[in-house]
């Protein structure tokens, strides 16, 4: 899809798609075009090329079919403050057609996976920041949609909430939703998604899992040893090893490039330890988003 305003272009030809049960992140820094994209998802915005399908579905700002199909949770909120947690689910509820027991045990439902449970009674202005957010986004998948889309929902959120709401996205992929989760947190989208695009400047970068979009940087992992005894010796027999590519002694340490360290780093630790060497500490660093947004940007998520 792309679409401008005026002369930027604010999404140039970003294109995805996300099966039932898989959570699909975009990955970006602030002004990326995560919230155009999934305006244009959710048919708040036209594209100016391009097509969106939900469930096979063409959605657009006229489509009312595929609008069923979807739970949109956008950064700001829509609730009541004089009504309950529970009276805001039941209004909403309403509004998608829901009554009677069907309404109250989806309520109920909705509640539990948000973890709201407890403060369902009370009045929604007393709540904090975190636990309207949440709310939001259960009134987002009240209705069971195909499709939620969450718009960046941990950004000012307390621990507690964050926790509650990246469970709560997990539980639902589970049950077989599809989620577009728009986030600037590396550990989030490691956490969630099944599949991460890496979006700037309007345009996807890259895509894949976690590991696939490692391995297209093709950075290898780091093992760092730290500890006294004939390092010199440590280090030729360690340049040995099939998995070490690359092996050098900075002062008191030996800093090795390995594929795979979790599982090099045994013959790593025997192979210092019978050349005489006495570690007193082994360091495992692995790339990770971050790396692969940087080699892919040059420039760092939170930019
Ligand atoms: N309604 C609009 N009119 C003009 N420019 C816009 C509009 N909405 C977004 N933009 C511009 O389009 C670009 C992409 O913005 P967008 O909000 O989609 O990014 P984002 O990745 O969601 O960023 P953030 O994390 O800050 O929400 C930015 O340069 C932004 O200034």
């Amino acid at each position: 899809m792309v679409r401008r305003f005026g002369d930027l272009t604010a999404v140039d030809g970003v294109s995805f798609h996300i099966a039932p049960g898989e959570t699909y992140g975009l990955l970006g820094p602030n002004g990326a075009g995560k919230t155009t994209t999934i305006s244009v998802v959710a048919g708040l915005l036209a594209a100016d090329a391009g097509e969106v399908r939900i469930a096979g579905r063409r959605m657009g700002p006229r489509a009312i079919a595929p609008k069923r199909r979807l739970g949109l949770v956008p950064q700001d909120l829509a609730i009541y403050p004089e009504l309950s947690a529970r009276e805001n689910l039941m209004f909403f509820g309403h509004l998608h057609g829901m009554r009677g027991a069907e309404l109250k045990r989806r309520t109920d439902e909705v509640l539990d996976l948000i973890g709201l449970t407890d403060r369902a009674k009370g009045q929604t202005k007393e709540f904090s920041g975190g636990m309207k957010r949440r709310l939001n986004i259960g009134i987002g998948l009240l209705h069971h949609p195909d499709l939620l889309i969450l718009d960046e929902p941990t950004v000012g959120v307390d621990p507690q909430s964050r926790n509650a709401i990246l469970e709560a996205v997990e539980a639902l992929s589970t049950e077989g939703m599809a989620v577009l989760y728009t986030t600037h947190y590396m550990e989030e989208a490691e956490r969630l998604c099944d599949r991460i695009g890496i979006i700037d400047a309007g345009t996807i970068q890259a895509e894949g899992t976690r590991d696939e979009l490692i391995r297209i940087i093709g950075e290898l992992d780091e093992i760092r040893l730290v500890g006294t005894g004939d390092l010199a010796a440590a280090l030729m027999a360690l340049q040995e090893i099939g998995a070490v590519e690359r092996a050098v002694l900075e002062g008191r340490q030996i800093l090795l490039h390995v594929r795979d360290a979790p599982t090099a780093v045994a013959t790593v630790v025997t192979t210092a330890g019978r050349s005489g060497v006495e570690l007193a500490d082994v360091e495992i660093t692995r790339p990770d988003l971050e790396s692969v947004f940087l080699h892919l940007t040059g420039k760092g998520l939170r930019d």
